[in-house]
């Protein structure tokens, strides 16, 4: 029996100005914060069910809105309240997915369950993060490095935190895939999610050149991947570009990420200086320059992944990678002037990071 789901799947006081921003779910500059204001909190359940609508991925794989929605308001609650790597992230990734994934060089080449696994992926992948690294983790003995041995230890995490979530009857969303579509779909998200591990960037970068340099395309300039590796090889670098996109967003919604992942590497900070650990790169707010930070994040790594990128599905991302370079070139000009204070251009304080107390000062 069809339980009857809200319109835009999540409650919300204010429905057409939710409906105005998410009809933007297309498009590169979507402001997920806006979502997460005008959601009541929820914008991983309205971004992602609004994609899954999108994608008619309910009528495809007969899934249950209700059972959508259950799963989703679930993995919703599985994120945790720090201030970077929360639901609202989750939902920028899953989003950034869904229009990459749009790309006209890419047309035609991926099934809908590779479709589907990549934006399950994107919204699943960082779910019950804690706001502190891999190397932290590893550093404190913690319980979760015990349990994988220290490799890939939060990515792990996600991917057992988000299928454990499926096995409750109500909220498998996956019950009318065939075995062999669950075992590929399976596959596919453990690649995708492990290789959003930082650790794995200089080699998924290296393989995506050398795609690149040896480039096949049809007749209509529409990419080629004949083999598994190809195909998992182009999706795990989708959900990387996807999840080091923010430098490539509109100014105002990047400088809201930066203040966001500074708040959360300064806590780190705050924890390794209180256990007389060293202090990691980027994480000492006595010593910040979050200007310098995002140009050596952006030259040595989000620039050359996305230049890469850039070539490989020419000329779609071009307006991505000119916004990079313009954002780059603010962020050069912006050096030292908001000494040390929140980067953010806009006025209003995120609720998350307590700016109104926090007074990040530089010395
Ligand atoms: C908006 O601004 C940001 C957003 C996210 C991050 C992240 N950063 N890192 C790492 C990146 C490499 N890092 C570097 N370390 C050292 N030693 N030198 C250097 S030079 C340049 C970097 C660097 C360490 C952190 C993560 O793993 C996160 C989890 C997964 C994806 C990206 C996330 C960072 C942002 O701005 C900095
Ligand atoms: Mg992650």
């Amino acid at each position: 029996v069809p339980v009857n789901v809200p319109e835009l799947g999540v409650e919300t006081q204010y429905p057409q100005e939710l409906a105005d921003v998410l009809s933007r779910i297309n498009d590169w500059g979507l402001d997920t914060f806006k979502v997460e204001e005008l959601s009541d909190q929820r914008p991983l359940t309205a971004i992602t069910y609004r994609i899954f609508q999108e994608r008619e991925l309910c009528r495809i794989y007969s899934i249950e809105q209700s059972t959508l929605l259950k799963y989703l308001l679930t993995l919703e609650d599985h994120y945790q309240q720090v201030p970077y790597h929360n639901k609202a992230h989750g939902a920028d990734v899953c989003q950034s997915m869904h229009v990459l994934l749009n790309a006209s060089a890419l047309d035609g080449v991926f099934t809908e369950l590779e479709i589907m696994s990549a934006i399950f992926a994107s919204a699943v992948h960082d779910v019950d993060h804690p706001g502190v690294t891999n190397q932290f983790l590893i550093n404190t003995n913690s319980d979760l490095a015990i349990m994988y041995n220290d490799e890939s230890v939060l990515e792990n995490h996600h991917l057992a935190v988000a299928f454990k979530l499926l096995q409750s009857q109500e909220r498998n969303i996956f019950s009318n895939l065939t075995t062999k579509q669950m075992k590929t779909l399976r596959k596919m998200v453990i690649d995708m999610v492990l290789a959003t591990d930082m650790s794995k960037h200089m080699q998924l970068l290296a393989d995506l050149k050398t795609m690149v340099e040896s480039k096949k395309v049809t007749g209509n300039n529409i990419i080629m991947l004949e083999t598994y590796d190809d195909r998992i090889q182009v999706l795990q670098n989708m959900i990387h570009c996807a999840d080091l996109s923010n430098p490539t967003k509109p100014l105002d919604i990047y400088t809201r990420w930066t203040d966001r992942i500074m708040e959360e590497f300064w806590r780190q900070g705050d924890k390794e200086r209180d256990l007389r650990l060293e202090i990691s790169p980027m994480c000492d707010r006595r010593v910040a320059s979050v200007e310098k930070s995002q140009i050596g994040f952006i030259e040595f790594i989000v620039h050359p992944l996305w230049e890469t990128w850039a070539d490989l599905v020419y000329p779609d991302a071009n307006n991505i990678l000119e916004t990079l370079e313009q954002n780059r070139d603010w962020y050069q000009s912006h050096i030292g002037q908001e000494n040390g204070a929140l980067s953010s251009t806009s006025t209003t304080h995120d609720p998350l990071l307590n700016t109104d107390s926090i007074q990040a000062t530089n010395t």
